[in-house]
């Protein structure tokens, strides 16, 4: 898929992997739609974007993933404004295992409901043109993040739905490609504020220490070009992509149910 022209919502776009991702769909000469929940982050990104792209490439929705009424409302806006939706990328995401039924709510269901009213606007089968979802997954979504079990829940549960959704978009004829990208650890906020936490406590600490030095720490902008290839190239669906420093392979599922 070539991006020029083309009109993305990306969740969670104003900070970490999700401004990096509308930073890049914007170069590559697509209009953005950045939901978000961070008005402050939000508006200060709005300045330097339109600055940078133009007044009109641009728009900031306060929407968040744990509510419908304002995820139907954003997409709504989009689509009037831009003239349609042809890229999703749910990126919106937490790790907070003391709160996680909240985590449960926006890292899988989250990603659910976006899924669920953007199809409304991209299948084909509902007057759509088709297009790209891709799902900020993560490593955790293929193997444990020992002291982050409902985290690692969630992230199993993202890929194990787009890969569902996937197989559904090719027999039913959404004209949708569905992927999910599964990075390890990424130089953001997040990731240093749970740093901050596990400096405090736990013996597991150690372990996930072990765990940071084998996998190393990428940069937001290594995630974001990871982001793109699975947005632009056709032949990917229901792909789980794992990127970690200077290396990006595609996962091989065993074939049981096929
Ligand atoms: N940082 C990592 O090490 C890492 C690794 C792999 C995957 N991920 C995943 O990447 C995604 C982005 O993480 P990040 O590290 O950039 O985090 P971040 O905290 O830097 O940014 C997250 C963004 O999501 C927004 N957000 C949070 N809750 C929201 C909600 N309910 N509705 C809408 N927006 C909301 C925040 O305001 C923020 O702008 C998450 O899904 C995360 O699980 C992160
Ligand atoms: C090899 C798996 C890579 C997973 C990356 C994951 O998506 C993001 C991780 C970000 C930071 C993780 C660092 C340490 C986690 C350890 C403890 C966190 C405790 C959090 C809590 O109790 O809420």
């Amino acid at each position: 898929m070539a991006l020029n022209g083309k009109i993305a919502v990306v969740t969670g776009a104003v900070m970490g992997i999700g401004k990096a991702v509308t930073e890049l769909l914007l170069q590559n000469g697509a209009k953005v739609a950045l939901l978000d929940v961070n008005r402050i982050a939000g508006e200060s990104l709005m300045e330097t974007l339109k600055k940078q792209y133009g007044q009109e490439r641009t728009l900031l929705l306060n929407c968040n993933v744990e509510s419908d009424e304002q995820i139907k409302a954003a997409l709504q806006k989009t689509a009037d404004t831009f003239g349609g939706i042809d890229i999703l990328c749910n990126n919106a995401g937490i790790m907070n295992e003391s709160t996680w039924e909240r985590m449960v709510s926006i890292n899988l269901m989250g990603v659910i409901r976006v899924t669920y009213v953007a199809l409304e606007h991209m299948s084909k089968l509902a007057g759509g043109r088709g297009g790209v979802i891709v799902n900020t997954a993560s490593l955790a979504g293929l193997g444990p993040l020992l002291n982050c079990p409902v985290y690692t829940a969630t992230k199993h549960g993202v890929i194990g739905f787009t890969r569902a959704m996937a197989d559904a978009s090719t027999a039913s004829g959404y004209g949708i490609r569905v992927n999910a990208l599964c990075p390890s650890f990424v130089q953001t906020d997040l990731f240093t504020n749970v740093l901050s936490i596990l400096r405090q406590s736990s013996h597991l600490a150690a372990a996930t220490h072990q765990m940071i030095e084998k996998f190393g720490v990428l940069n937001v902008s290594e995630v974001a070009d990871a982001l793109l290839e699975l947005v632009t190239d056709d032949t990917k669906n229901g792909e789980a992509l794992i990127v970690v420093p200077n290396e990006r392979n595609y996962i091989t599922f065993p074939s049981i149910l096929k």
